[in-house]
């Protein structure tokens, strides 16, 4: 299985967005076209290792497409999507050569299942940066828990770094080759966790159209990372003591046990111990994951970390909008950075980062273009600020969180800049698509009308 790149064919705009987020976050390359001829003159310049086609579009269509792929490129997989109406053409797509089809509408786990049986992830390849001593002896000590197979809790303040140290664990432990998998427990609608997690069979509950595997048999032979561990409501804590307790897992609506050979690690940036003693969380489930704690300190108690690590965010975030030359910091933003708390931690750091390369003008990075307070931002002369950007930010004020304003502000800007694609504007400001569907999600809630 290749490490590929997919070729996502829809002509319905927002589900082929949904359908991008959905492959984007789960590490996969992926580009997106609106028709099966444009797919076709991607495919004549750029190599391909899977096509993901809608049927039905207009033109020659996914079944066109399909007839030119066996003639062309008859090694390459295609799977097909169908409305539920026209199973019957799917069922000849694949007598024609397809390797499978989803019927709509269609849970993203089932996609990504699909997916995963013939390509595998892009490897995150983000290592953590560390200089400071207490990150060098915390680093140290999670080689050694690495190569055990223990259940490793990791915790430590929101943004300082939780998953990254567990995506270390796992490319430091004998599970490297297999799956990762990550769930954020704290994103996923109470009532759909535990689906995610479990998997369920084909009629287990409405809209179940296709049995899926659950995220215990989707990190198989691998680690699965439960991350804000302390967000899962009580009644779900006991259903996954049990699954960790017995190694096995029923799908829900299923009858049988599945096998499961999964290491577990778990982050939270809340003080379980105390949840647990306060009856918030199981304390059975508590000692069962934290057979080996790990702690991130906060940002500023690692003082030695801060320029390293803004360095590194620098170099990615300038990699990625495609700069030739990499800047360094003046000595006076250097200063800045040193001297700055940093309540949000790394993520904060990134933000600055991200918002200085915004600012940046040439030559280094000086202390005018470390931007930390959202006033700043607003007085900055050379952010071209568009009214409703102006707007939003002054709604915003009223939140009382200046570091959410600040990054809204840049959000809103970047998507007019790119006018309006999720796609771009994650690949400019160097987050995944997740992130900000995720902080997107949190504007929209906050009343912050997004541009289409
Ligand atoms: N030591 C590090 N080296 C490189 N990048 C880092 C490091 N620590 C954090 N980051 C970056 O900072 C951001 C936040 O990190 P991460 O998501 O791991 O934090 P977290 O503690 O899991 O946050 P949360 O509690 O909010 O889920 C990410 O973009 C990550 O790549």
């Amino acid at each position: 299985m290749s490490e590929g790149k997919l070729l996502l064919v829809e002509d319905d705009h927002s589900l082929r967005e949904a359908l991008l987020d959905t492959l984007l976050i789960a590490h996969y390359d992926c580009v997106d076209v609106a028709s099966a001829e444009d797919a076709i003159v991607k495919l004549k310049h750029e190599s391909f290792d899977m096509v993901i086609s809608d049927v039905q579009m207009e033109g020659v269509g996914g079944l066109g497409l399909l007839n030119y792929l066996q003639q062309h490129h008859p090694q390459l997989p295609m799977l097909l999507m169908t409305a539920y109406a026209t199973i019957d053409n799917a069922v000849n797509a694949i007598k024609l050569g397809a390797v499978d089809y989803l019927a709509k509408p269609f849970a993203p786990e089932v996609l990504l299942n699909q997916v995963s049986r013939y390509l595998k992830p892009k490897l995150c390849q983000t290592q953590p940066v560390v200089a400071d001593e207490k990150s060098l002896a915390l680093l140290s000590l999670a080689q050694k828990v690495a190569a055990s197979d223990a259940s490793v809790m990791i915790m430590g303040p929101s943004g300082s770094g939780k998953e990254v140290l567990a995506r270390f664990i796992h490319q430091n432990s004998p599970r490297a080759e297999q799956p990762f998998v990550a769930i954020n427990c704290a994103a996923i609608p109470e009532n759909m966790l535990e689906a995610t997690l479990f998997g369920y069979e084909k009629g287990a509950f409405t809209g179940a159209y296709q049995a899926c595997p659950g995220k215990f048999e989707q990190a198989q032979g691998g680690t699965l990372l439960l991350d804000e561990i302390s967000e899962m409501e009580l009644g779900l804590q006991a259903k996954l003591l049990r699954v960790l307790q017995e190694r096995e897992v029923e799908r829900i609506g299923g009858r049988k046990n599945i096998k499961l050979d999964v290491r577990v690690l778990a982050t939270s940036n809340r003080d379980l111990k105390s949840m647990a003693a306060s009856g918030d969380f199981r304390e059975d489930l508590y000692y069962r994951i934290n057979v080996f704690p790990l702690v991130w300190p906060s940002l500023n108690q690692r003082p030695a970390d801060i320029l390293p690590l803004a360095r590194h965010l620098l170099l990615r975030h300038a990699t990625t909008s495609g700069m030739s030359e990499i800047p360094d910091f003046e000595e006076s933003a250097s200063r800045r950075l040193l001297t700055h708390r940093w309540p949000g931690n790394v993520r904060e750091l990134d933000n600055v980062i991200q918002r200085a390369l915004i600012l940046f003008t040439g030559g280094n990075i000086t202390a005018n273009e470390i931007i930390i307070d959202a006033d700043e931002v607003m007085l900055t002369q050379d952010v071209k600020c568009h009214t409703s950007t102006q707007e939003s930010s002054l709604e915003l004020d009223a939140l009382g969180d200046e570091l959410k304003a600040q990054e809204h502000v840049i959000i809103l800007e970047t998507l007019t800049q790119c006018q309006g694609s999720r796609k771009l504007v994650a690949e400019k400001l160097g987050i995944s698509a997740r992130t900000l569907r995720y902080k997107m999600a949190k504007m929209r809630d906050a009343g912050i009308q997004i541009p289409a």
